[in-house]
């Protein structure tokens, strides 16, 4: 791949327009909107709205006036982007929470089952999380096991199978047809978490007979620093299972301030308290900007970007542990080096912006909506010369931050 061909598959992406509508600094390659999505141009203007004239003029009149049914709303706004019906998304609280409430949910459905089942490995909350949730309930455990053995481990006794559906180091995509056809098979409750998927790739939770999702909105949906996070319950499931956090917002009448909870129907049970406000807003901006994009158009450019930074890593023989076929993983590349924590700073320190995740994982993330081709050819040039300069190996690229 050249400079000349990247500028060609540019000069006809259908998505190009898309970049102008985010806020990028001048001389940065941003790949990292995979841990935090970048910020869209109309976010500030949202913000401002929502202190001055929605908090600062309208003041408690807001919550009547569009604040209260904000994330049923903003649910619905997810939906189409996980194949979801509208009635069963709804945004608020953060993944571990969300994710907390589903697992608690999930073995108290059904006393004759107390196993969790997960993955080594997946991305820590998920396994934090799970468990704290088996300490809730009688006679739950978990159990951890590798990839390959996954298969194996259901049984009789799962009550839920929780994977993480892109995984966050390696990007490889677990098949959701086929892993949630096994989970029902043995059982057990299928829960994704969709944190790496959405707004990557192509999902459809209705269609393979999900049950439960979970999911944040601060990576590819760009909804900002700890925007809320999304719960989607099967319609078949809602009323059937019970959040463990039974907090006002899910009552059903949250205003006749009943003593008695009362959960409302649907997926409103699952809210647990008041919406923050502010970060609802910036959500709601960020995925306005996802109302009329193809899924398919963002699979497609993410598979070429991934195939220029691919192409750059097989130049300079470096471990790609992510894998090649575009329908086996995520849109993050990541590659496997001893040195991996140098070269992500020494990328930084010339404006291309990745992660290291420990303890050898230079992380590149691959957002189709504001990373053009000649982005990415220019990130995998930079790497080149870091690498074959050993500019890396400067001490001041050593130095450890808190955050990575
Ligand atoms: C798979 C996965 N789940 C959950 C989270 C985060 O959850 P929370 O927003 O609750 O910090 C992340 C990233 O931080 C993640 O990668
Ligand atoms: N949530 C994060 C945070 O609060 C600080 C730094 C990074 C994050 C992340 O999102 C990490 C991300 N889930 C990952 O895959 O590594």
């Amino acid at each position: 791949m050249t400079l000349e061909d990247a500028r060609a598959l540019d000069a006809t992406d259908p998505l190009a327009a898309y970049r102008d509508k985010f806020a990028l600094p001048e001389g940065v390659i941003y790949l990292d909107g995979n841990s935090l999505g970048a910020l869209p141009k109309a976010t500030p203007a949202a913000l401002a709205d929502v202190a001055t004239r929605q908090w600062g003029d309208r003041l408690i009149r807001s919550w009547n006036e569009g604040w209260i049914e904000a994330p049923q709303r903003i649910g619905a706004k997810i939906a189409p982007l996980i194949g979801a019906g509208e009635d069963e998304v709804i945004i608020g609280d953060t993944t571990s929470t969300h994710l907390f409430k589903a697992l608690v949910a999930g073995l108290r459905s059904n006393p004759d089952r107390h196993t969790v089942i997960s993955e080594a490995g997946n991305f820590p909350t998920d396994l934090h999380i799970a468990e704290g949730a088996v300490t809730c309930v009688p006679g739950a455990r978990l159990k951890v096991v590798a990839r390959e053995d996954l298969a194996a481990a259901l049984d009789d006794d799962t009550a839920v199978l929780l994977l993480t559906h892109v995984h966050y180091k390696t990007s490889d995509r677990f098949d959701m047809a086929a892993w949630t056809a096994r989970a029902h098979d043995a059982g057990a409750l299928m829960l994704w978490d969709l944190s790496h998927s959405v707004g990557a790739v192509p999902i459809d939770l209705n269609g393979t007979n999900a049950d439960l999702a979970v999911g944040c909105t601060y990576k590819y949906l760009n909804g900002g620093p700890g925007a809320p996070a999304f719960l989607y319950v099967a319609n078949r499931w809602q009323d059937a299972l019970a959040s463990p956090l039974s907090g006002w917002m899910g009552h059903a009448a949250p205003f006749a301030f009943e003593d008695a909870y009362r959960p409302a129907p649907g997926m409103k049970r699952w809210l647990a308290g008041t919406p923050a406000m502010l970060s609802t807003a910036a959500l709601e901006t960020a995925l306005d900007l996802w109302a009329d994009i193809d899924q398919q158009l963002v699979a497609t450019k993410s598979a070429q970007l991934f195939d220029i930074l691919a192409a750059a890593g097989d130049a300079l023989g470096l471990d790609c542990v992510s894998p090649r076929d575009p329908a086996k993983r995520g849109s993050h590349i990541s590659f496997r080096h001893p040195h991996a924590y140098e070269l992500t700073q020494a990328l930084i320190a010339q404006g291309v912006i990745g992660d290291f995740r420990d303890p050898d994982i230079l992380r590149l993330g691959l957002t189709p909506l504001y990373l053009s081709h000649e982005d990415v050819w220019r990130a995998g040039e930079i790497l080149c010369k870091i690498i074959t300069s050993g500019s890396w190996r400067d001490p001041r690229f050593s130095t450890r931050l808190a955050v990575t």
